[in-house]
């Protein structure tokens, strides 16, 4: 795609529009736009622009798309595959301005939130009206939840309450040409043709702007319990997580952390916890509902199923500051990971009885190949984030051995039943994997897809396919 450069007069037709306070354009202050959480890549817009309102997108689209200039849309920047880089330079749209809650509506249990609201902050919202929005990634105190809209963002409580898909009813969107539409109605049911709404949730910006979302909500468990179980190998640990299923429990999470996750977390985080020899990995596992004799009943059904996969140790969350502290050694894997060492994050996802089978390939291969792996994630969900550490490992072998290691734990991912990202996308990093997975029919329906809601290509180019 042969794109145009934005010009003086293109700059000044920007500004007319936003006002220059809302306009960057200047390296230093485009800094913050230049990389998100995605290893170490960096790409600079031309200029970074700070719209107010749905009205405001549409005339900046509309501009882009009759000039043929590239736009990137972005949330907080928080994501882990590249989706929010502008790799084509040009205009980067940030949605940090759209942050109100514009109605929390206790009648239906719905809110219309804008994209550029924190996650936790809406959430927390919520919380004090008694209600309960799900969706929480690892990042929500700081991701916005447009960027999850757009990641289709999921974070441990999928495994009960489902992906951020299981909540959005309705969205405002502003489409490439400037058309600004509702893509569905605010129903729990959807019966009326192609689901537009559902297409946009995971389209990681190369299909329309985001500008106001409807969310469903649900009524707020009172009670939860949280135990710890630590197990002497990766497999006794994942074998076990499909064995909680089917002894009849469906817990609010369920996690998997490797022990050298922990350790890092340890050493980053300052956090006091005592790891000890011969364990190697461990599940966090959460059951929530306002019954306390079902919660029991769980637990003490969850215990047996541990204890029969050689489970070493459990530990019970006696007072919400254990629970609190259990959490954000899980939560703050991602960061102490990638504080501690040069990585490459894949975001593997199976049916969950192939975990082990998955774990098990995902060492051998790394052993293949002379790389280290650091794995946590969903386990409730197959999902397997593998953190691929650089330590050890020559600047050639990972600049040119690394991506065969890399395709052959998709290989087996894809042999396994699954696919290539659970919940981080596929932006710039993971979509030379896609036909690991794809068909040309695949390729083609998308990019039809993408023609009919932007035909001049303009938005988010070079993400997905
Ligand atoms: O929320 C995030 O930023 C991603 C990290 C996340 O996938 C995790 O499970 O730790
Ligand atoms: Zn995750």
């Amino acid at each position: 795609m042969n794109f145009n450069k934005i010009t003086e007069s293109i700059l000044s037709s920007i500004i007319t529009i936003v006002g220059d306070k809302n306009v960057l354009s200047s390296a230093n202050s485009m800094e913050n736009y230049s990389h998100d959480e995605t290893e170490d890549l960096v790409y600079y817009p031309d200029v970074v622009v700070k719209p107010g309102t749905a009205a405001e997108v549409s005339q900046l689209m509309k501009l882009c798309n009759d000039n043929l200039i590239p736009i990137t849309p972005r949330g907080a920047g928080t994501g882990l595959a590249g989706g929010a880089l502008a790799v084509n330079g040009g205009m980067m749209i940030s949605m940090e301005r759209f942050n109100q809650i514009l109605h929390i509506d206790e009648q239906n249990l719905q809110a219309t939130v804008e994209p550029g609201v924190i996650t936790e902050v809406f959430m927390a919202a919520v919380a004090e009206k008694g209600l309960l929005y799900p969706v929480d990634p690892a990042s929500k105190g700081s991701c916005f939840i447009g960027g999850n809209v757009a990641n289709c963002s999921g974070g441990p409580r999928v495994v009960k309450y489902g992906t951020i898909r299981e909540y959005v009813l309705n969205l405002e969107v502003v489409l490439p040409t400037g058309e600004i539409i509702w893509t569905g109605a605010n129903t729990l049911k959807y019966a009326s043709g192609y689901n537009i709404t559902q297409l946009m949730i995971g389209s990681e910006g190369t299909l329309g702007i985001v500008t106001k979302i409807v969310t469903k909500l649900i009524p707020r468990p009172t009670l939860d319990a949280l135990m710890l179980a630590s197990f002497s190998s990766n497999e006794d640990a994942c074998a076990a997580v499909s064995a909680i299923f089917r002894a009849g429990v469906i817990p609010s999470s369920l996690e998997f952390m490797e022990r050298k996750g922990i350790e890092w977390v340890i050493e980053h985080d300052g956090i006091s916890f005592e790891l000890k020899d011969g364990i190697e990995a461990f599940l966090l596992i959460e059951v929530d509902g306002t019954n306390p004799d079902v919660i029991f009943a769980d637990c003490e059904k969850i215990n047996e199923v541990l204890e029969s996969y050689n489970c070493k140790d459990v530990l019970f969350a006696d007072t919400a500051t254990q629970k609190e502290e259990i959490w954000r050694i899980r939560r703050t894997m991602a960061v102490s990971v990638k504080s501690n060492s040069v990585y490459k994050e894949e975001d593997t996802v199976v049916p969950r009885a192939a975990l082990p089978k998955l774990i098990n390939g995902i060492k051998e291969i790394g052993s293949r190949y002379g790389f280290s792996s650091v794995c946590y994630g969903h386990a409730g969900d197959g999902n397997l984030h593998v953190n691929i550490i650089k330590a050890g490992m020559s600047d050639e072998d990972w600049n040119n051995k690394l991506k065969d290691g890399i395709t052959e734990i998709f290989e087996l991912t894809v042999s396994l039943g699954g696919t290539l990202s659970g919940e981080h996308g596929i932006g710039l990093v993971q979509k030379n994997f896609m036909p690991l997975k794809y068909t040309t029919t695949h390729f083609n329906i998308w990019k039809g897809i993408k023609a009919v809601f932007d035909p001049n290509g303009i938005l988010n180019p070079g993400k997905i396919f």
